[in-house]
């Protein structure tokens, strides 16, 4: 009998839509199965890559781009092989998409994968039930997004009410065409929802949900395209006017002033993510910060043995002034003999979980 091939899944969903917290939840949760990673960060500092929980069977990273345009389907295939080597045995690989590629452009490097170990196993789109109208105002092009998914993820559940909850799962329902929506908070699925799924026979073109003719017209991803701190330059898609800016310091960052940064974030400044090193009095752990839209949260843990103590920091955005916002940051550090005192971090901590 022919060895059933890996199926690949992809994870998208716009930024901060809560990708790499389903990740974790899968990797978590999958009893017994082995998934493969392949994690793809809008920005040059792998946050998403560090934020994957230790049990990751074997992952690799792609930073500084995205998947959909900063890699062609033979850097894929180089990052995929690996992960399928028969050694690994690896079950399934989930793809992380950046919250700015286009799904149907990973999905077509994955189409065009000659790696006869693995089969495109599916979309899974990721929606932020609580910014999902925002976003959608920005970028029509979601409601195309979910329209190509086989599973629609509608999370953040908890920061809505009951009636908000019911219109957005009847919207993302009728936008998505039919497909399954799995209304939840933190990304708790059932992974046997991802994972699971009807074992398609392998080889031949029909083991694809997808064909190249079923999905939009779309530039053949090149390595030119990968970018750094800065916009594509080439025809416009989701990213095309998003920009990303890392940050990093081992100075400590002064609480009362990196609050004020963040609580006057320019609007255009839609995501940002990493580690804060604030090195207070009775507070020196580490500050992993979220915000998406109005969103903020820090979550408190301590920094493993080997890790630098110091603040790393992805921001994305559009129409941002990034050279201001690097002065801002720095604005905001303090001398390395200049800790905060501990009563300095209220402010933090209202928003840390
Ligand atoms: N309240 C709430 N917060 C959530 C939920 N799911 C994720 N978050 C938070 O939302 C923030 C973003 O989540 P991520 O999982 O990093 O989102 P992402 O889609 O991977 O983000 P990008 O890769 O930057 O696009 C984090 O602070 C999460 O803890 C949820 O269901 N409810």
């Amino acid at each position: 009998m022919a060895k059933r091939r890996i199926p690949v899944v992809v994870v998208a969903g716009f930024l901060g839509s809560g990708k790499t917290t389903l990740l974790n939840h899968l990797l978590a949760t999958s009893s017994g199965a082995r998934i493969g990673v392949v994690v793809n960060d809008f920005g040059s500092i792998n946050i998403d890559a560090m934020l994957v929980a230790g049990q990751v069977d074997s992952m690799v990273s792609l930073g500084n781009g995205c998947l959909c345009c900063a890699v062609d389907s033979a850097d894929l295939d180089v990052l995929l092989d690996r992960l399928a080597e028969p050694a690994r045995r690896i079950d399934v690989i989930v793809v992380e998409a950046s919250g700015l590629a286009e799904p149907a452009g990973v999905i077509r490097l994955i189409l065009a994968s000659d790696n006869r170990r693995i089969s495109y196993g599916g979309l899974v789109e990721v929606v932020d039930g609580a910014e999902f109208d925002r976003a959608r105002a920005a970028h029509p092009e979601l409601d195309r997004d979910l329209r190509q998914a086989d599973l629609v993820v509608l999370n953040k559940n908890d920061r809505l009410d009951e009636a908000e909850r019911r219109r957005v799962l009847e919207l993302v329902g009728r936008l998505s065409g039919g497909v399954p929506v799995v209304p939840t908070s933190h990304g708790r699925v059932d992974p046997a929802l991802l994972f699971d799924r009807e074992p398609r026979p392998a080889g031949g073109a029909d083991d694809r949900q997808l064909s190249f003719d079923t999905l939009p017209e779309y530039h053949d991803g090149s390595a030119d395209h990968a970018h750094h701190d800065g916009p594509c330059d080439h025809e416009p898609h989701l990213h095309s006017s998003y920009l990303s800016v890392a940050f990093s310091s081992d100075r400590p960052m002064d609480p009362g002033r990196f609050m004020d940064f963040l609580d006057g974030r320019p609007t255009g400044l839609y995501r940002a993510k990493g580690f804060v090193h604030f090195d207070a009095k009775g507070y020196r752990q580490k500050f992993t910060l979220h915000t998406v839209g109005s969103y903020l949260s820090f979550q408190r843990s301590r920094w493993s043995p080997d890790e630098p103590r110091e603040t790393r920091l992805v921001l994305i955005g559009t129409g941002v002034d990034t050279g201001e916002l690097r002065r801002a940051l720095t604005n905001c550090l303090r001398g390395t003999e200049d800790p905060s005192e501990g009563r300095e971090m209220f402010r933090v901590l209202r928003h840390t979980r």
